[in-house]
């Protein structure tokens, strides 16, 4: 008798002919192992009790099963029923061997799930080619579903890198808020909503005080960790989906929101501004105060077809404008 053996071996790829026979009648076991004896990639494995079938097959993995129809423990039929109900066994293809070609049963046996029907005992050229052709399309189907496994699975580390590509060509490297690319994309959407909805619009442009200052007396890395925690403060007003704040340029923040009358654009600026204030981050050289504060310039409106966004920033700009030179770390809002 060959070796049981995994029929499918994951290392090499490739997939041997595992027939595992169920049949009480040792005799049979011993024609159908010799009929299948001078085939060397074709393994046998031989159970001769019924109510063993389901745990061995699991071990023995075939890829064709030859199963006996009237045994003493275990009627063929029901073995067939628990062999299309198990989840590794389903669709390994099962050849039914009869003592008889019996329509009604043969007609259950296929309603069942047999693949196939063989009365006892086909020669031995009949029961190879049929073993070969069964085990073919079990282990092509599996191959077929595996190529099909991997093909999903690069498929969607493609779609995950791609979109983590995406996101970083939105993001400014140094503080992870929006980059000014992504920001004129997104106001652009969003000043056509708001023309949609007829919806206020509101941008505020957000500005270190002294910053200059700051640089020159601790050094451009210690700016920059003051710019990472500004953003941080700034990117927790931006929650909702119709927010956005981005890096303007070197100190300079902007964050675009549709404020809703609740929570009206100067509100939001005053809290921001105050957060920064009450952060405390020490800056000892500053004409303002002895801790890092912005200046805050807003406009908003809402959006009319023949205008454009670019002279809302403007407007805010401008705003901004003013609050520096009304004494910094305050707000100034203005209407378009
Ligand atoms: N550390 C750091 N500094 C930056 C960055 N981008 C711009 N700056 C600095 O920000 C400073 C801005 O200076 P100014 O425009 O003169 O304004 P300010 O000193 O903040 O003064 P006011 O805005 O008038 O209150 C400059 O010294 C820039 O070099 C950056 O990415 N990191």
């Amino acid at each position: 008798m060959n070796e049981p053996g995994p029929a499918m071996s994951a290392l090499s790829g490739e997939y041997r002919t595992m027939v595992m026979l169920v049949d009480d009648q040792a005799m049979i076991g011993e024609a159908v192992r010799r009929a299948l004896a001078d085939q060397p990639e074709i393994h046998f494995h031989y159970c001769d009790n019924g109510a063993d079938a389901v745990r061995i097959a699991e071990q023995v993995k075939p890829t064709v099963i030859l199963q006996d129809l009237v045994m003493p423990n275990a009627s063929g039929l029901d073995l067939l029923r628990q062999y299309r109900a198990h989840t590794a066994l389903h669709d390994v293809p099962v050849i039914v061997l009869s003592s008889e070609e019996e329509p009604a049963i043969k007609s259950e046996a296929f309603s069942l799930g047999a693949n196939d029907y063989l009365v006892k005992l086909p020669d031995q050229i009949e029961l190879i080619a049929r073993v070969r052709y069964h085990s073919k399309a079990y282990t092509n189907q599996i191959q077929r579903d595996e190529v099909f496994r991997a093909l999903r699975e690069s498929q969607r580390q493609l779609v995950e890198k791609n979109l983590a590509l995406e996101r970083l060509t939105h993001v400014d490297g140094l503080t992870g808020l929006s980059n000014r690319r992504y920001l004129d994309q997104f106001i652009d959407n969003q000043w056509r909503y708001a023309i949609r909805k007829a919806q206020w619009m509101a941008v505020l442009m957000i500005d270190v005080d002294k910053f200059k200052r700051y640089n020159d007396s601790h050094g451009h890395l210690a700016g920059d960790e003051v710019l990472k925690k500004v953003a941080a403060i700034i990117q927790g007003y931006c929650r909702r989906p119709t927010d956005l704040a981005a890096r303007f340029g070197g100190e300079e923040f902007l964050v675009v929101m549709l404020p809703d009358p609740a929570e009206s654009a100067e509100l939001v600026a005053e809290r921001l501004r105050s957060d920064v204030e009450k952060a405390g981050i020490p800056h000892t050289s500053s004409s303002v105060g002895d801790v890092i504060t912005v200046s805050i310039g807003g406009a908003q409106c809402v959006p009319k077809r023949e205008e454009n966004y670019v002279d809302l920033i403007q407007k805010a700009d401008e705003a901004l404008y003013q609050a520096k030179h009304q004494g910094r770390n305050r707000v100034v809002l203005l209407d378009k």
